[in-house]
């Protein structure tokens, strides 16, 4: 079933088309990969549908239209976004952040869908306790891995009635171990029911989480499939790589081995 659903997004910032007639949905429980070289306009496309810039074109959540709402209206209807700088407040808890937001949004909440239970206070340690943040609790975000502060950032995104969420280079940063827990955790959003758009320039995460995945490229949509579909597309070579595809397909060995976008 689509969730949220943009159609034929369009931004202009000056003379730059940062988006042009992307159309591009993401089903509840699937976790749908939003790729494309530097530029290519991902967080504008991001921005536009959260309502945090000016679009052409609509957005829909569970069919209701969101374009025109102002970014608030949008969350409030259950439309939630990380930033790629990290936006978790510094002098409260992991705990506080992660209330602060569960308190702000409708009684029926993210936790409640997970855990079967009617949201209450203690809903909060349970999302602590899925994201394998109880034990940092009760500690300030500066005193955490940015790994950790990422799951937390998540996790704050996710409190308070969340449909859709919308990761912006969730995993900047992280190592390889922590970016792969962090895609444990992504499937284990999704598998709840919420739908995911995961834009990141780790490749290996993004093909391994990913139910389908887009490419942008200068501000257009020229891939969507798979990830072995998109991975052996050879627009999507020519657009990480800067110069046209050998004719023929792709082979397997090339295909199995993602090609790591340089940020
Ligand atoms: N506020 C803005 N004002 C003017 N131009 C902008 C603005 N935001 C983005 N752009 C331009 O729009 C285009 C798309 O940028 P955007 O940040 O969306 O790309 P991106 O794919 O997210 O890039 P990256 O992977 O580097 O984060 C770029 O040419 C960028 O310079």
């Amino acid at each position: 079933m689509t969730l949220l659903e943009a159609t034929g997004l369009t931004v202009r910032y000056g003379g730059v088309l940062a988006n042009t007639d992307v159309t591009l949905h993401v089903d509840a429980g699937e976790v749908v990969g939003l790729i494309g070289p530097n530029g290519a306009g991902k967080t504008t496309f991001v921005d536009a549908v959260t309502g945090f810039t000016a679009a052409r074109g609509t957005v829909t959540l569970d069919r209701r239209r969101l374009d025109g709402l102002p970014p608030h209206a949008r969350r409030r209807a259950g439309l939630a976004r990380t930033w790629q700088a990290g936006e978790l407040f510094g002098d409260l808890t992991v705990r506080q952040n992660v209330a602060v937001a569960a308190a702000r949004g409708p009684l029926r909440n993210l936790w409640s869908d997970l855990t079967g239970r009617a949201a209450r206070t203690g809903d909060v340690d349970t999302a602590l306790e899925m994201f394998g943040l109880q034990f940092v609790a009760d500690r300030r975000p500066g005193e955490l891995s940015l790994g950790r502060q990422k799951i937390v950032g998540v996790a704050r995104a996710l409190a308070g009635g969340t449909r859709a969420v919308l990761l912006d280079e969730p995993a900047a940063g992280l190592d390889t171990d922590e970016s792969a827990e962090f895609g444990g955790h992504v499937r284990a959003i999704a598998a709840a029911g919420p739908g995911v758009l995961l834009i990141d320039h780790d490749m290996n995460l993004v093909f391994d989480v990913c139910d389908r995945v887009y490419v942008l490229d200068y501000g257009a949509v020229i891939a969507a499939g798979t990830p072995h579909e998109v991975r052996a597309d050879p627009a999507v070579r020519t657009a990480y790589l800067g110069a046209p595809a050998e004719a023929g397909a792709p082979s397997e060995a090339d295909a199995g081995a993602p090609q790591e976008v340089p940020s």
